[in-house]
């Protein structure tokens, strides 16, 4: 229903740019064909399995767009999403996932008797680089994915990260790889990405992937997953993205860049902001959609926003906080509490965009253990 909206508002506007009659015609019988499978799964057992409503990031002819699963967001209902009145509630909407990506992998292993498989690379002991490791080795383990860590000391050689790479790309029960950043200084970061195979690069990180998520008419193996997992929470929680202003606070190639690349992909006007914008107040707050990926606690204040915008607050930073588990807590970029009276709805740190990584890695890795057997 709500891709349907999407779909004619998008064919109504690229009549109205005069786009091609061939381009149109082409276009709308490859968004029909797709949205009549996506009904007919809907229909099927399969829809149980369908995690994302997602088109596959094959063909050159779909929209640069991905709809909301109509199975869980009702246009007519208010989203559930949203809980404590403008809260978007990452953390449920994560768990929710996960648990349909235990279903398939479940699946999975009866019918083929494989399990997707995740392979870690961590160098040095940076405290919250081993929480967030942690954390997504515990999520694989209660998904029923296989996980490996390579553990390496902050002063191993760059060949050290090499050869566990060659190792994890050669490795068929290994379907995505992630190397945890940032890398201590000393390592070429560009270069050990480059090596990891286009195939397993579930973080979507290598150039290629990234390549091809920027240009038009072209669909990566995979979509990083924090910017992957801002749009699911904008979808899901029924925010409408085509022809609305989203600002995108950052610009770094795994966080900033990607984001602003998808919400151009879902039709938004998107201007980019950054440590050299002149008065980031001024622009930021025009914005319907305000995405901060800057790693400045607070920076976002009331007066930054527009009544009525949406705040996804992907800044994490630790603060040191001895009364804390593990003796810091994280912080936003974002005034949490300013942002709930002017905002319709804000993501919270923790509980918001973090968890939503870590889903869309689960998803990531069972889509390529998917594409490597033909699973579906
Ligand atoms: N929740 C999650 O799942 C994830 C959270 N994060 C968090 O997101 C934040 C950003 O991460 P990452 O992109 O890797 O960080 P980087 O440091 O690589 O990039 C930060 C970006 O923010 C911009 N910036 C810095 N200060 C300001 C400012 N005062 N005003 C406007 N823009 C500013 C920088 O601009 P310039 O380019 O000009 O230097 C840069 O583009 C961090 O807090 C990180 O921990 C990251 C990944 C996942
Ligand atoms: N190759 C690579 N891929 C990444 O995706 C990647 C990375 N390197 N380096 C660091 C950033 C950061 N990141 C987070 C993941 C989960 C939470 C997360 O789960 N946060 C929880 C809290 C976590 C906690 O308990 O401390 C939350 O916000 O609720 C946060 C941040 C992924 N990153």
């Amino acid at each position: 229903m709500v891709v349907a909206q999407q779909v004619t508002k998008i064919m109504r506007m690229m009549a109205v740019k005069n786009a091609t009659r061939r381009l149109l015609v082409g276009w709308a019988k490859e968004s029909q064909r797709h949205l009549s499978s996506a009904a007919d799964r809907k229909h099927s057992h399969r829809s149980q399995s369908q995690i994302l409503l997602s088109p596959p990031l094959v063909s050159l002819d779909l929209p640069e767009i991905w709809g909301s699963d109509s199975t869980h967001y009702d246009p007519h209902q208010p989203p559930s999403s949203i809980t404590r009145s403008n809260v978007i509630d990452g953390k449920s909407i994560a768990e929710e996932i996960r648990s349909r990506v235990a279903v398939d992998v479940k699946r999975m292993k009866e019918s083929i008797g494989k399990v997707p498989g995740l392979a870690v690379i961590l160098v040095g002991q940076r405290r919250d680089s081993l929480t967030y490791v942690r954390n997504k080795i515990k999520a694989c383990e209660e998904a029923g994915i296989k996980s490996v860590l390579a553990e390496l000391p902050d002063c191993c050689a760059e060949e050290d990260v090499m050869s566990a790479l060659f190792k994890f790309n050669e490795d068929s029960s290994i379907h995505g790889i992630l190397v945890q950043l940032p890398l201590p200084e000393h390592l070429d970061e560009e270069k050990i990405l480059n090596v990891v195979s286009l195939e397993k690069d579930v973080d979507g990180f290598h150039p290629l992937n990234m390549g091809n998520l920027s240009m038009r008419g072209r669909e990566p193996l995979f979509v990083p997953c924090t910017p992957k997992g801002c749009l699911e929470l904008l979808i899901r929680s029924g925010v409408e993205i085509v022809g609305k202003k989203a600002v995108v606070i950052g610009r770094s190639n795994i966080v900033g860049l990607p984001i602003s690349l998808l919400l151009q992909r879902h039709h938004a006007t998107v201007t980019i902001v950054h440590a050299c914008t002149k008065n980031p107040e001024r622009i930021t707050c025009e914005a319907d959609i305000v995405v901060t990926a800057a790693g400045v606690p607070n920076l976002v204040r009331s007066s930054w926003l527009k009544p009525g915008a949406v705040v996804i607050d992907v800044g994490t930073c630790p603060i040191e906080d001895p009364s804390a588990e593990y003796g810091y807590r994280l912080v936003g970029d974002v005034c949490f509490e300013e942002a709930l009276r002017i905002a319709s709805a804000v993501t919270p740190v923790p509980g918001g965009v973090g968890p939503m990584t870590i889903a869309m890695l689960l998803c990531n890795t069972l889509d390529s253990a998917k594409r490597l057997y033909g699973f579906t």
